[in-house]
């Protein structure tokens, strides 16, 4: 289904069977998943293992948490991205937090202590369990992709190398009707994100170079390629550059899965996914090094390219 805006919106939920391995509906998902990712880096799923009260939860939580003092939030100070951001000069409307490995009960629950004085138990359930569940949707995504890829064989290893990072992030609104930036144009430096918003604003520009509005749909997510998949997939998949416009009287909120690699791991693309017609375009890095790398030049879209890029010379 195309809703005008050249992204595709593919349906998990249609018939069970289509999520077991090897069935017709399944085979047929890992085809529509991989171009998706291949034309425009990502796509809007309908993925109904998700309860809607979960999402209530989350956004009730999440209300709560950024109304809390500015030096309380700041408490979440990790490194940069497992940190607080926000009210950035130039994007003032952002801010967010991350929680490192969410995923894992001990980590959700350090965050909620630190924060809440005598933690926060049920909100640190509630993050626990939506991270839980957009890690085995992004765990589902990815094996998608590897099958259609015909690199199936890679997933076990590619997974048990995962780090994730969790971050929940609002944009007050802007009070304007005209759409205001509220997070600037970047690409994501992970294998994928998944990410759930609560009303409209996420942007993703085209191959084309026109931006393309991601038109909002509740219980669904979006998947969107990051710089470390497109390199390990030698450029087949697409890492879309995407931004954030917001506008109107209400605030904004969204939360995304970052799925990212543990420290010192080697992104190598697989020798299947190297030919001819499809040189190598990036030499094996070690993640931990890249990602110093990234801070060390301020996040630079272009900064893979100078770091392992191999500018089309045979390697
Ligand atoms: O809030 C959103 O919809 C997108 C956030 C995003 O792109 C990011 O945090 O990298
Ligand atoms: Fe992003």
């Amino acid at each position: 289904m195309d809703y005008g805006c050249g992204i595709s919106c593919i349906d998990f939920s249609k018939d069970p069977k289509d999520l077991i391995e090897g069935s017709e509906g399944w085979k047929k998902l890992c085809i529509q998943v991989r171009e998706a990712c291949a034309n425009y880096g990502g796509f809007r799923v309908v993925y109904d293992r998700v309860p809607d009260v979960l999402h209530e939860e989350m956004l009730k939580g999440l209300k709560e948490l950024f109304d809390l003092p500015d030096e309380i939030k700041m408490k979440n100070s990790g490194s940069v991205h497992h940190g607080y951001l926000g009210k950035f000069e130039g994007q003032p409307l952002y801010e967010s937090l991350g929680i490192h490995n969410a995923p894992i009960l001990e980590q959700a629950q350090d965050f909620t202590d630190l924060l809440w004085p005598n933690g926060n138990p049920a909100f640190c359930q509630t993050l626990n369990s939506m991270s839980k569940m957009m890690q085995e949707l992004e765990g589902l995504v990815r094996k998608m992709i590897f099958e259609s890829l015909g690199v199936k064989h890679y997933y076990d290893s590619h997974i048990k190398d995962n780090d994730y990072l969790f971050r929940v992030m609002k944009y007050s609104a802007p009070f304007s009707d005209d759409w205001t930036l509220g997070l600037s144009p970047h690409t994501d430096q992970d294998l994928i994100t998944i990410l759930y918003e609560d009303r409209q604003g996420l942007e993703i520009l085209s191959k084309e170079g026109q931006w393309l509005q991601v038109v909002q749909q509740p219980k669904t997510f979006v998947v969107m390629v990051g710089k470390t998949l497109m390199a390990w997939s030698n450029g087949r998949m697409h890492a879309p550059k995407h931004r954030v416009m917001v506008k109107g009287e209400k605030d904004r909120y969204s939360y995304g899965l970052f799925v990212c690699l543990k420290e010192g791991v080697i992104v190598e693309t697989p020798t299947e996914l190297v030919d001819k017609d499809h040189p190598l375009l990036f030499r094996p890095f070690n993640y931990r090094d890249y990602i110093q790398y990234l801070r060390a030049n301020f996040y630079l879209d272009s900064a893979l390219d100078t770091f392992a890029g191999t500018g089309g010379r045979a390697v």
